[in-house]
């Protein structure tokens, strides 16, 4: 399970949160909506250690995580909304970058682990290919499975369906709910509200004025 409790931050002078609270059973699928500028990304990119949180506290399994250790902590994997592959890298070396570099796996175990995810994911055959010449929904499951190469305890989706098709959305939806079905806990930041409704077993808003828990 994990829990913020009172966390608060800002830009500057400009508050984005101010004791926000916002716990999530584990394999729960939770999408957080709420307008533009609102903070869902960056509540995201928090848990990902990409972005400070100024205070509060943030407890997984009963186990209240140092604000300074997220980013080692592999707590939430997360798939970007533009994916942010490496274009001058192929699909196989995008997932193991990062793990080989700075997590000190070995380059025949990440590989391994890679091409496993990729073959689940049903984009294996793409594994030397550069992301130019993937599709939208290739570049996702891309993304995915980079994302789940540290076995984070979460997988956090920014804008999983905006550059894609109403077909292609369907698909993430299945793959999310895959997800869901082998007990990953997944936070979905989401405009689309009936795509929320579709995945997700708590839809969350965020609100710039009042980013309390609601
Ligand atoms: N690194 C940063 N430096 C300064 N301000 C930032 C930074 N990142 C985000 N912001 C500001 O924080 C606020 C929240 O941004 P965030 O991207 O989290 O919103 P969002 O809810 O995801 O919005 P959208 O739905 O438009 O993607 C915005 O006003 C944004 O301009």
């Amino acid at each position: 399970m994990l829990k913020l409790k009172n966390i608060s931050k800002k830009f500057d002078d400009r508050v984005i949160f101010d004791g926000f609270d916002l716990t999530i059973n584990a394999g729960e699928v939770v999408a957080i909506a709420g307008p533009s500028g609102g903070g869902k990304t960056t509540l995201l990119r928090m848990l990902a250690g990409l972005e400070t949180i100024d205070s509060g506290q943030v407890i997984f399994d009963d186990e209240t995580i140092n604000l300074d250790e997220l980013i080692t902590r592999n707590l939430l994997g997360f798939v970007f909304q533009d994916f942010q592959l490496f274009p001058h890298m192929t699909v196989l070396e995008n997932l193991t970058l990062s793990p080989v570099k700075t997590m000190g796996i070995s380059k025949p175990d990440a590989v391994a682990k890679a091409e496993a995810l990729l073959e689940n994911l049903e984009v294996i055959e793409q594994k030397n290919a550069y992301p130019y010449s993937l599709s939208g929904g290739q570049k996702q499951r891309v993304a995915l499975a980079r994302a789940m190469m540290i076995d984070p305890k979460i997988i956090g989706y920014d804008e999983p369906t905006s550059a894609l098709d109403p077909a292609l959305r369907d698909q993430v939806g299945k793959l999310i709910l895959e997800n869901k079905a082998l007990g990953i806990t997944q936070i979905v930041v989401t405009h689309d509200m009936t795509f929320a409704e579709k995945i997700a077993d708590t839809i969350i808003k965020v609100n710039p004025k009042e980013n309390k828990e609601n």
